[in-house]
């Protein structure tokens, strides 16, 4: 069986000219079907470049990236990305329901189905009760939920998350995180977080990868043993997960000492 997402020797440049700098450099993995992958590496060292390849934003130098074994050349039907940047992500001129009915758009989902699927994703993301707030009336974590739900609207078999908490109080990210874990598992929903946090990092993740500094590659990955479901208090505590924290952490903190 191929893997959901695979990912072989890729490599990719940014800039023009003389400006040019290898970013991601020989990088492979791969993810399988229901699988939560983390992706956490240094500073700056081509995370979201990595994500916008997977998506079929950019196109790639060399290697290959296949999603359920056909080449990535352009964004790929059953792909979805959810982007740190809510307010811009989201149409502020469409209200909640509408911005999850926008998901469905490149779908073939008969035009029957779509507005109960829609106001059964905005159930799942806790926003019953907020179909007909726009964007702009509910909070950051609120709009953030609606962009997941408009995800998983285009029918994603893959959900690409760059950074979708970074902007949101702790509270509201501890709320969030468990909603992915909650939704992954509903929906038997692959998941690929990049984040800077290695705590969330291990804390969601059935593996977490770990990046090197720039020309990115997969240095190491760690399999999370954690017991599910994951719980905000006693995951924190289990010594698989602190163990793996210190791991992660130590590797990073050594990579950007070299600097
Ligand atoms: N269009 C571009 N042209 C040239 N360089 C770029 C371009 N976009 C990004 N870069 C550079 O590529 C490097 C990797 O950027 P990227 O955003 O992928 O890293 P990241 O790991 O997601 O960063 P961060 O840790 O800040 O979130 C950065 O040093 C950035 O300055």
């Amino acid at each position: 069986m191929h893997a959901l997402l695979e990912v072989r020797g890729l490599t990719k440049s940014l800039g023009d000219g003389a400006a040019r700098q290898p970013i991601i450099s020989d990088l492979s993995f791969e993810a399988r079907p229901g699988e939560f992958l983390s992706v956490v590496g240094p500073s700056g060292c081509g995370k979201t470049t990595l994500l916008m390849c997977l998506a079929g934003l950019y196109d790639i130098d060399g290697g290959s990236v296949a999603f359920q074994g056909h080449q990535v050349q352009s964004p790929p039907p059953g792909v979805s990305v959810v982007f740190q940047d809510y307010s811009r992500s989201l149409l502020p001129w469409k209200n909640n329901l509408d911005n999850v009915l926008f998901g469905m758009k490149r779908t073939e989902l008969p035009e029957a189905q779509r507005r109960p699927r829609a106001l059964e994703l905005l159930q799942a993301v806790g926003l019953t009760g907020y179909e007909t707030h726009f964007p702009w009336q509910v909070s950051g974590g609120m709009q953030q939920r609606v962009a997941i739900a408009r995800g998983l609207a285009a029918q994603s078999r893959l959900l690409l998350l760059d950074e979708p908490l970074a902007a949101v109080d702790a509270q509201t990210r501890a709320d969030l995180q468990d909603l992915l874990l909650d939704l992954a598992k509903r929906f038997n929903q692959t998941c690929l977080l990049v984040t800077h946090d290695v705590d969330e990092a291990v804390y969601v993740a059935d593996r977490v990868i770990v990046l090197s500094r720039r020309p990115t590659r997969v240095v190491t990955e760690f399999v999370v043993d954690c017991p599910k479901p994951r719980d905000q208090i006693t995951t924190r505590e289990h010594p698989d997960y602190l163990r793996l924290r210190h791991e992660v952490i130590s590797m990073i903190r050594s990579m950007r000492a070299v600097h």
